[in-house]
């Protein structure tokens, strides 16, 4: 229960809208037991004694129980629905914000293909929690005790037997079938989920799935996720319509006990026959609003499930971040004894490097492939938090300022980057959107893309553009935003090395005095470098100038002779 905790606060945020459902519930509920009972006395006095003034009131009450019980039904139906909506909005905001902190962490824990799924079909799932789970037992409540009130005014029995009815039909049947389902566990969004990861892994790996000749393996396995999830649905609907048989039967039954029962002591003079059809018709009236409830272990039991789910996503604390923004101009970064371990892993990815990076200096990370360059790279970018040691800003530690402020001032291209379906000038836009068509122009024109123009439509992850123009597009888009810290993780590995060492000189000779760090496997054009670090196995084995690091004839020196080598 108390995962729904949350869920519940999120709902009665909206506590004008739930009361006003509840309200037009109630006098729904109440209106359509009215129009039983006026009816079922109508015929009684019709057939009894036929007064002509008493039948029309009577009548004309039926019309008015009839239009109440439409229009209350109607104003329930608007007031629990804007709720559930405006409590899903706040939801998936409440949700998001404890989501985003943690979101490099998220990437090696989930499937990209699980975790989309879960997290739409866990909140969806929550969207009947107002209006299947929490407000009918109590609607439901309101208009029993109502109902047995005014029967216990005509035959204490039948209030007893709408009691017991009540008793079995919203309490012992809806538990028995929560337990039920509780007990066997239906896995309907796990299954969902593991098809979806299936699904999405399909479609990204076709190509090579049918070069490996693996699709039909594939397919197969798909087939019987498909299955899987077909069978819990089909018995999660069983579930349902056995509940509903079980509420229906129980009600006849109440029903029948009331007719018998009110016939016996009609006989018995103990109640008058003018109320017996009645109260017979006030039983099927009440038992009809119990229909909801036939749904409700099943959505009982998926709300919990929904609400501890998406709690586990978030379960983590995030990190404790200041607000501090980040002092404007050249930066200064550090790392002081930093060191990263990816979840579930054993080793450290990178470990105890002391390295500063001065304000306005070029530096490049080098080492050999899976050395850890790209990671402490994501840990200097405070996007992967340091496990170890700190990273600062002008001395200051990072932990001092919030992710945003930290990434308002990089500029960051990677090896892959993203890119929106639209066009040039819309995917540039998103580095500063106040940008206009001549400061695009310019900057496509310094990455060698002048050729190309801002409406030039672009694909889906930029599948017209090739690996090369799609990285040049990446640096334009950097060179628009304007950040104090440039961050490139082998950003020109694509492009040819002349136009790559063209690119590296122009964006030096553009920001003299912007703070720079390069990864890069090409070992040319480091002699521009301030410094250069060398990592191998994670730690940073070398450190220095180009002509420092070639005099000391160490790890990098040995590097150099081997592409000379290679070259000649
Ligand atoms: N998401 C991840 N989960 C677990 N281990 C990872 C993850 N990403 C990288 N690693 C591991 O961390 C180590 C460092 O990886 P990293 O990507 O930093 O190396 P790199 O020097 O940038 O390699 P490359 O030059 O090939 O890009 C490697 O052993 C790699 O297998």
């Amino acid at each position: 229960m108390n995962e729904l905790v949350q869920v519940l606060k999120l709902t009665l945020h909206e506590k004008r809208d739930v009361a006003l459902a509840i309200i037009f519930g109630v006098l729904a509920g109440l209106a359509s037991v009215a129009l039983l009972a006026s009816s079922g006395y109508l015929i009684s006095k019709a057939a009894l004694t036929g007064q002509l003034t008493v039948l029309i009131v009577i009548g004309a009450c039926l019309k008015l129980f009839g239009l109440g019980s439409a229009v209350s039904r109607y104003s329930e139906r608007l007031f629990s629905h804007r709720a559930t909506f405006t409590m899903l909005g706040n939801l998936r905001v409440s949700f998001f914000e404890r989501l985003s902190p943690l979101a490099p962490e998220l990437y090696s824990k989930y499937r990209s293909g699980d975790l989309l799924a879960r997290i739409i079909g866990d909140v969806e799932s929550l969207q009947n929690f107002l209006l299947r789970v929490f407000y009918p037992p109590i609607v439901l409540l309101l208009v029993f005790t109502g109902t047995i009130l005014f029967t216990l005014y005509f035959s204490i029995y039948t209030a007893i037997l709408l009691a017991v009815g009540y008793l079995l039909t919203a309490v012992v049947v809806p538990a028995y079938f929560a337990w039920r389902k509780r007990r066997r566990n239906w896995r309907t969004r796990e299954s969902r989920g593991a098809l979806s990861a299936e699904a999405a892994e399909f479609l990204y790996g076709f190509r090579d799935l049918k070069v490996y000749r693996q699709l039909a393996g594939k397919e197969q396995q798909l087939a019987e996720l498909v299955e899987s999830y077909n069978e819990e649905q089909r018995n999660e609907g069983k579930e349902e319509v056995y509940s509903q048989s079980a509420n229906g039967f129980i009600a006849l039954l109440i029903s029948l006990a009331i007719l018998a029962s009110g016939a016996y002591f009609t006989a018995a003079g103990e109640l008058e026959g003018l109320y017996l059809a009645m109260l017979v018709m006030i039983s099927l009236g009440v038992f009809e609003n119990m229909a909801p409830m036939a749904a409700f272990p099943a959505h009982f039991e998926e709300s919990r499930k929904a609400a501890v789910r998406l709690d586990s996503v978030v379960a983590e604390k995030p990190r404790e971040k200041g607000s501090d923004e980040l002092p404007e101009g050249p930066l200064t970064i550090s790392a002081k004894n930093v060191g990263y371990m990816f979840p579930n892993e054993q080793r450290l990815a990178v470990e105890d490097i002391t390295i500063d990076f001065p304000a306005g200096s070029k530096t490049a990370i080098v080492g050999p492939s899976g050395s850890g360059k790209s990671t402490l790279l994501a840990v200097l970018m405070d996007i992967l938090p340091a496990r170890d040691g700190q990273v600062l800003f002008n001395g200051v530690s990072a932990e001092e300022f919030s992710q945003e402020n930290i990434w308002r001032s990089l500029n960051v291209v990677l090896q892959e980057n993203h890119f929106f379906q639209g066009t040039l000038r819309s995917n540039l836009q998103i580095a500063d959107p106040s940008a206009n068509d001549k400061q695009m122009t310019a900057a496509l024109e310094r990455v060698e893309l002048g050729r190309f123009s801002l409406a030039m439509e672009v694909e889906e992850k930029g599948q017209n553009l090739s690996g090369g123009e799609r990285q040049r597009l990446a640096i334009a888009r950097a060179l628009l935003k304007k950040g104090d810290i440039w961050m490139l993780d082998e950003p020109v590995s694509s492009v040819d090395s002349e136009t790559g060492q063209l690119i590296y000189e122009r964006l030096f000779d553009d920001h003299p005095d912007k703070t720079f760090i390069v990864v890069s496997h090409d070992l040319t054009g480091l002699e521009k470098m301030d410094q250069i670090i060398v990592l191998e196995n994670g730690r940073l084995i070398e450190n220095g100038s180009y002509d420092e690091l070639m005099r000391s004839k160490g790890y990098f020196y040995g590097l150099k002779e081997i592409e000379q080598q290679v070259m000649a």
